[in-house]
């Protein structure tokens, strides 16, 4: 297996030389008052589904809507330190994280904890009001997606399905190599869920366990990217694909920029390419320059849904507009190594080899076996670098909202101590004298 640094190396000689051979022309992409526009979208994009604002209930528009503004007010969004290519880089986009309790996600080398959103079993205190309504909003709105993606993804097969019909064997195969058969539900065995597998299947891929929820004011950001290949303007966020999700899982969103600018529109015929005042989601296939990009223009409300597998063959980006704009993002975030549950059953393991010895008071490992002590050192590098490190170096941003994070913290701060002192390290390896000193308090 390659190595992520060589990977991303090989990436960006890729990118380079395609820009070089782009020299100072675009590459063409299609937006809404393109004629070609739909048909691009229903031939390459078929896996990207927007559902309009007027399809949502007002209710859920409005506590949604409210929940942004709330979690806004209260200085909830935070801009993230990540490392690209190497570098450290501040993201243009402010984020918060909410989900299931205990639940993390990685993005760009950066650990993001889930401020939890109400769970059975789980007692949770926010700092105010405010503040727990917009968890439980944004909780309901992630309902609400497990349940439309269930459908949309159902409706995307069985439209393929009627294709497929239609087709003779050998263009079926050719034409649909990577469809779906299997998750073939029809309309009526939906609610019964007969075919027991494929329902388990779907509904591992749209059970949505956090929402990474997006803030920018483009009047506050002096600097933005120009997309580089198409020229469809200034990006909140380049392309991408999303990273530490589910295989296949559907990513829902939900797109709020608020009221319209006062600013004076283009007419669409006098538009070269997308208007720069609208919020727009930019998609292409990975490294694939025949196709053109295409570029959805995002109205307040909006929602959509990359299926299946859109996050994996295609790329997305999001193209700023003037107004502000929030949007959620819900995923199935891969979370096998990332929860509290995995990391204190980590920890179990480690300090099952610690000994206490009573006369002297010292904690020692019981086997000096080298696999025992890598084994020890591995998961004790794991506390410290993928949790403590991460939650302390973002400073007191999870207070915001709630205290919720800061006893399991401590916990995992005590077992690392533990961890620290049973370890036979040469004084010249650790980072400074002793524990106490190397990692700082998360109560400081
Ligand atoms: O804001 C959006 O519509 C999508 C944002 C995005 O791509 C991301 O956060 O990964
Ligand atoms: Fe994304």
């Amino acid at each position: 297996m390659k190595r992520n640094g060589s990977r991303e190396k090989e990436k960006e000689t890729k990118k380079q030389r395609l820009l070089e051979q782009l020299g100072d022309r675009w590459l063409p992409y299609l937006t809404s008052h393109n004629t070609d526009f739909h048909e691009l979208w229903r031939t390459k994009y078929s896996k990207f589904m927007l559902k309009e604002a007027s399809e949502v209930s007002e209710e859920l528009h409005q506590e949604v809507q409210q929940a942004f503004v709330n979690l806004l007010e209260h200085g909830c969004f935070f801009q993230d330190l990540v490392r690209i290519k190497g570098k450290d880089v501040l993201t243009p986009v402010s984020r918060i994280l909410i989900g299931n309790p205990g639940y993390t996600y990685k993005y760009l080398n950066t650990r993001l904890f889930a401020v939890p959103w109400l769970t059975e079993g789980h007692e949770i205190q926010y700092i105010n009001e405010e503040i727990s309504a917009a968890c439980e909003a944004l909780n309901k709105l992630n309902s609400y997606f497990r349940d439309e993606a269930i459908v949309a993804l159902q409706k995307y097969n069985n439209s393929q399905a009627k294709k497929l019909e239609s087709l003779p064997v050998s263009d079926a195969e050719q034409d649909f190599p990577g469809f779906m058969k299997e998750e073939h539900i029809s309309e009526d065995n939906r609610s019964s869920c007969s075919h027991g597998n494929q329902c388990a299947n779907l509904e591992s891929r749209t059970s949505y366990n956090v929402t990474l929820i997006n803030y920018m004011d483009p009047q506050q950001m002096l600097y933005l990217k120009q997309e580089p290949y198409f020229g469809m303007g200034k990006m909140a966020v380049s392309w991408h694909h999303d990273e530490n999700l589910v295989e296949r899982s559907t990513v829902a969103v939900y797109n709020y920029s608020c009221k319209d600018p006062l600013v004076p529109r283009m007419k669409e015929e006098d538009l070269k390419g997308r208007d720069p005042a609208i919020w727009h989601i930019g998609l292409k296939i990975a490294w694939d320059i025949k196709t053109p990009g295409l570029s959805v223009p995002l109205y307040p409300g909006d929602c959509y849904f990359m299926l299946d597998d859109l996050n994996m063959t295609h790329q997305h980006c999001v193209l700023s507009g003037l107004q502000s704009r929030f949007s959620s993002t819900h995923r199935v975030a891969e979370c096998s190594t990332g929860t509290l549950d995995y990391i204190f059953s980590q920890c179990q393991v480690a300090l099952q080899n610690s000994e206490h010895k009573s006369d002297s008071g010292t904690i020692t490992l019981k086997s000096l076996e080298g696999t025992v002590v890598k084994q020890v050192e591995k998961i004790h590098n794991e506390v410290e670098f993928e949790w403590l490190r991460q939650f302390w170096f973002q400073g007191n941003r999870y207070r915001k909202c709630s205290n919720w994070w800061h006893q399991p913290m401590m916990k995992l701060e005590d077992f690392w101590k533990e961890m620290e002192v049973m370890m036979p390290v040469p004084p010249c390896q650790g980072l400074t004298s002793g524990p106490e000193t190397r990692v700082p308090s998360i109560l400081e």
